[in-house]
């Protein structure tokens, strides 16, 4: 099928990428022209392992191309909407992206009417399918289907060619036809179903990952006190397999472009509905809490960072991604400089990002090299570079051996046993 994508972010990309994998004709619509020229060079403007490679493959037989004007997909069959939804100032989804991208679909529709379908990915509040099938009420075979992405940051291009479920959310059979069409060769179960379904589907299941996350570190808080070990525990209850064992990791708290502002926007939509999600909202308040109490935990060990040398170990929200967005590196490189501390700082991909952000921490080559003289190291990101150490060396080079795991990723026996102070989240 001729499929045109509008936006190459994240999704849009790797939606892109995946279709045209998946041998359909398609087109990148972005309004950045500097992602534009990169793209059609087969620069990819998001880090992820693979995903540049398979860029490249799409351009060069021809599956895939990118343009800045939705006029050159003028003969498309699918425009599928993947532009952002971020947070608006209340909290609420800012939808003026979505609104503006179906305008301009509207535009090429009613130049040449041809049977089209639009299809939304992005992130939308219940409701927001109708309404856009409404503004198109006027315009004959044009049809709109919701169909929400759940794939995951640094693993994005694998989740979208290999996703653990499609949910379409479609009234009418021709549509769910084209759907089930551009998703022919995709194994992965269904749900078809409305739009408002399906645009529910996606937010509860955020929300539902979220909560997990901060049930997780809530209770790491109750763990230290006991001296009991949060990673056993996660273990334990993992392998029942109505808990399952993903999702219980305790840390330094969720960041990323969609938990908090999905989290956010399904209490809202939830307010203007009179329900109370009191669940979610603590699920919230314990993720903003979170990282002060880890630092509380540094505390313990350097009682006053002023003028100490603190070394920070991964930046980016989560590995494998270059994205800072709503990372818990931020709020933490804010407070340790607020406390005074000389901070040093290692990311091997997101460092320059966040230098624009925090002009004045010190970034290093290497994890190492962040924590030679330092009076305590925080694992915060846990990319193998922060994991994997010669733990012998950075014994000798650090000036109080002090580590603070807040991915609870480190070997905390084999560091124990090599004379560091060891705290992990929930862990000693
Ligand atoms: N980032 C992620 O891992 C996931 C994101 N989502 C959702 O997907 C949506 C997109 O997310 P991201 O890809 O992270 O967003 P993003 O903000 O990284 O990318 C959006 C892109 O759309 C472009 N754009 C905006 N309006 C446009 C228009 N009218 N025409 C052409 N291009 C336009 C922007 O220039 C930008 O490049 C959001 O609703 C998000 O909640 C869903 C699942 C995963
Ligand atoms: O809607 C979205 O944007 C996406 O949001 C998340 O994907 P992503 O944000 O890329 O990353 P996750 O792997 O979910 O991690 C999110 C945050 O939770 C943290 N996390 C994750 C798992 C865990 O056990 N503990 C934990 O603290 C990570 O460190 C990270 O900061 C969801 O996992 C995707 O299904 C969804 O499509």
């Amino acid at each position: 099928m001729k499929v045109a994508v509008i936006g190459t972010g994240y999704v849009g990309l790797t939606t892109a990428v995946s279709l045209a994998m998946n041998g359909h004709q398609v087109i990148g619509i972005d309004l950045v022209e500097a992602k534009i020229v990169k793209l059609r060079q087969g620069i990819s403007p998001i880090y992820e392992p693979g995903l540049e490679e398979a860029l490249k493959q799409v351009l060069t037989n021809g599956a895939l191309a990118f343009s800045t004007k939705l006029q050159d997909a003028g003969d498309a069959d699918v425009f599928f909407v993947c532009v952002g939804t971020p947070e608006a100032e209340d909290g609420t989804a800012d939808l003026r992206y979505v609104y503006s991208a179906v305008a301009a679909i509207k535009e090429i529709h009613q130049a040449s009417p041809k049977s089209r379908v639009i299809v939304i990915k992005s992130t939308v509040p219940v409701g927001t399918g109708d309404k856009v099938a409404e503004l198109l009420s006027g315009c004959q075979e044009l049809s709109v289907a919701s169909n929400p992405e759940f794939l995951r940051e640094g693993n994005a291009l694998f989740d979208a060619l290999t996703p653990s479920r499609i949910v379409i959310g479609a009234s009418e059979p021709k549509t769910r036809e084209v759907m089930e069409e551009l998703y022919k060769g995709v194994s992965a179960p269904r749900v078809v179903t409305t739009r408002a379904n399906a645009e529910l589907i996606k937010y509860a299941s955020n929300a539902f990952l979220a909560t997990r996350i901060s049930f997780m570190n809530e209770l790491s808080r109750l763990s230290a006190a006991l001296g009991t070990d949060m990673v056993t525990i996660a273990h334990g209850m993992g392998l029942d397999s109505r808990i399952g064992p993903e999702f219980l990791r305790a840390g330094v708290g969720y960041g990323g472009s969609c938990f908090p502002k999905d989290t956010i926007a399904l209490l809202q939509l939830a307010a203007q509905n009179g329900i109370s999600l009191s669940i979610l909202e603590q699920v919230r308040k314990v993720n903003a809490t979170q990282p002060v109490w880890f630092l509380e935990q540094l505390q313990k060990f350097v009682p006053d960072c002023r003028g100490k040398r603190i070394a920070v170990l991964g930046l980016a929200f989560k590995p494998d991604t270059d994205d800072i967005r709503e990372a818990p590196s931020l709020s933490i490189l804010k407070a340790l400089e607020e406390k005074g501390a000389a901070v040093f700082a290692y990311d091997p991909i997101a460092a320059d990002t966040v230098r624009q952000k925090f002009p004045n921490v010190s970034y290093t080559n290497t994890a190492d090299e962040a924590m030679q003289g330092a009076h305590a190291a925080l694992l915060i990101t846990e990319w193998k570079e922060c994991v994997q150490l010669d733990w012998a060396k950075i014994y000798q080079s650090m000036a109080q051996p002090v580590l603070l795991d807040g991915r609870n990723a480190w070997p905390a026996e084999l560091v124990k046993q090599a004379g560091f102070q060891y705290c992990g989240v929930g862990r000693s």
